[in-house]
């Protein structure tokens, strides 16, 4: 059985991840591939209870070395129990975002480090990484409308974080996109859904040829 394809979404909030994850889905599903369509934190019982307390957090809150551990712990579940039998199974998955957020929010932007979040994921999850990272990025204004709109006043403990922190997180993301370009597409996430979306699947033409 040849193993499936991992494409993982990634990108600062509001840039259009979850919209364009789904569409990705569909559009593979009517080509004729066997699609598993998940999100991170989350994607198992276990990992989305881990996800309630990292974006709804008890009490005071976690500190950044804990709270690296829950999303490391979240993800450890996720691979074992979804991903990894996934793709043995010859699926592809589809993950609105992955370790790269982790680096990014917590080992960039939360000042955790690289190299622990790295070690954290290779004790956690074997150090699995997608085949192809499609890093959305949309303008900055754009991205707060967005969310203003979808959200209002709610934002999570994460999301909620002030704008230095996810200019933080974006510089985290452009930084390992220009370190691994084998790895990371840059996507323009700017403009209507099904514009972004053709861009995507331009990405992927490559990918989706050789499964032919
Ligand atoms: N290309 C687009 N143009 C206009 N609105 C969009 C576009 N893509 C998504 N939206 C809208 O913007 C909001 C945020 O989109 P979405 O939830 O897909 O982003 P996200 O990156 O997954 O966000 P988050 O990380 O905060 O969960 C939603 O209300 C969605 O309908
Ligand atoms: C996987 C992951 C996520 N986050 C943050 C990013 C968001 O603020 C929330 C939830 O994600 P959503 O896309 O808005 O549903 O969690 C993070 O900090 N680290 C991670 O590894």
């Amino acid at each position: 059985m040849a193993k499936g394809q991992f494409i993982a979404i990634e990108g600062g909030e509001g840039s259009g991840k979850s919209t364009q994850a789904k569409l990705l889905a569909e559009a593979l599903k009517a080509r004729g591939l066997d699609v598993d369509l998940t999100r991170e934190p989350g994607g198992t019982p276990g990992a989305e209870a881990i996800r309630g307390l990292l974006l709804h957090p008890p009490g005071e809150g976690w500190g950044a070395e804990a709270e690296a551990l829950l999303f490391a712990a979240a993800r450890a579940d996720h691979v074992a129990r979804r991903i990894k039998p996934a793709l043995e199974a010859g699926r592809w998955v589809v993950c609105d975002r992955f370790v790269d957020s982790s680096r990014a929010y917590q080992g960039g932007a939360g000042g955790v480090g690289d190299e622990t979040v790295r070690a954290l994921h290779e004790i956690g999850s074997g150090g699995l990484r997608p085949d192809v990272t499609l890093l959305i990025a949309v303008d900055p204004t754009v991205a707060s409308r967005r969310i203003a709109q979808r959200d209002g006043n709610a934002a999570d403990a994460i999301g909620g974080r002030g704008q230095l922190y996810h200019a933080a997180v974006a510089r985290a993301f452009k930084e390992m996109a220009e370190a691994e370009p084998h790895r990371f597409v840059l996507v323009d996430g700017n403009g209507p859904p099904e514009a972004v979306q053709a861009r995507l699947i331009g990405a992927l033409t490559p990918m989706l040829e050789q499964d032919r």
